[in-house]
């Protein structure tokens, strides 16, 4: 087997599939096997430290509450800040805020407006990519804000939920990264 190969395959087996989870009808994809074994966990991190030189980011936003989990090591790995992107009400300075809807209910995220500005190049982490309204309103909070968005890179996307199509005006060329597809 390719490093690839290796790599996907040790991936995708770390990953649950609980049925009607939070509620009927959705396949909850849950990472907590992966973040528990070492080897997993290293190797995402490092996959996702690659896609930051490769895009060039010099900041990783992650998204609350799984993309922080993956981000934030990512982010050391790859020597460049990491923010986080909060759901409402969590952040105590002054932010930006912007409501979306998800495969579950809707939500509203903010970022602090300090953390990021023009000259920023962002690339936006998470787990899962499923409707894409989540990561669509970060790459909106991220230009609100001024800075550039680098790509979106997530653990695994939902192909059969649409999000990749969603997402292609948001992201106007800067690539949609997804290390496993179901
Ligand atoms: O593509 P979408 O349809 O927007 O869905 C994807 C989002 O949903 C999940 O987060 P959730 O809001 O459940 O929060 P959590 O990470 O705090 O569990 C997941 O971690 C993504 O952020
Ligand atoms: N099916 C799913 N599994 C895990 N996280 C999700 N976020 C949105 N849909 C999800």
């Amino acid at each position: 087997m390719t490093e690839l190969t290796d790599v996907t395959t040790l991936l995708l087996s770390r990953i649950r599939d609980v049925a009607d989870y939070p509620e009927p009808g959705v396949m909850f994809k849950d990472i907590t096997p992966l973040l528990a074994d070492p080897a997993a966990f290293t190797a995402l991190t490092d996959a996702l430290a690659g896609i930051v030189g490769s895009t060039g980011a010099t900041k990783i936003v992650g998204l609350e509450a799984r993309g922080f989990i993956l981000g934030a090591p990512a982010a050391v790995r790859a020597g460049v800040g990491f923010i986080p992107v909060r759901k409402a009400g969590k952040l105590p300075g002054a932010t930006l805020s912007q409501a979306y809807d998800l495969e579950y209910g809707s939500a509203e995220i903010e970022v602090h407006a300090e953390d990021l500005s023009s000259g920023d190049r962002v690339l936006v982490v998470d787990d899962v990519l499923a409707t894409g309204g989540t990561a669509e309103a970060s790459i909106q909070l991220i230009r609100r804000a001024g800075a550039d968005v680098a790509g979106l890179a997530v653990l695994m996307e939902l192909g059969f939920l649409g999000g990749r199509a969603r997402l292609e005006p948001a992201l106007a060329g800067a690539p949609l990264e997804s290390l496993l597809t179901v």
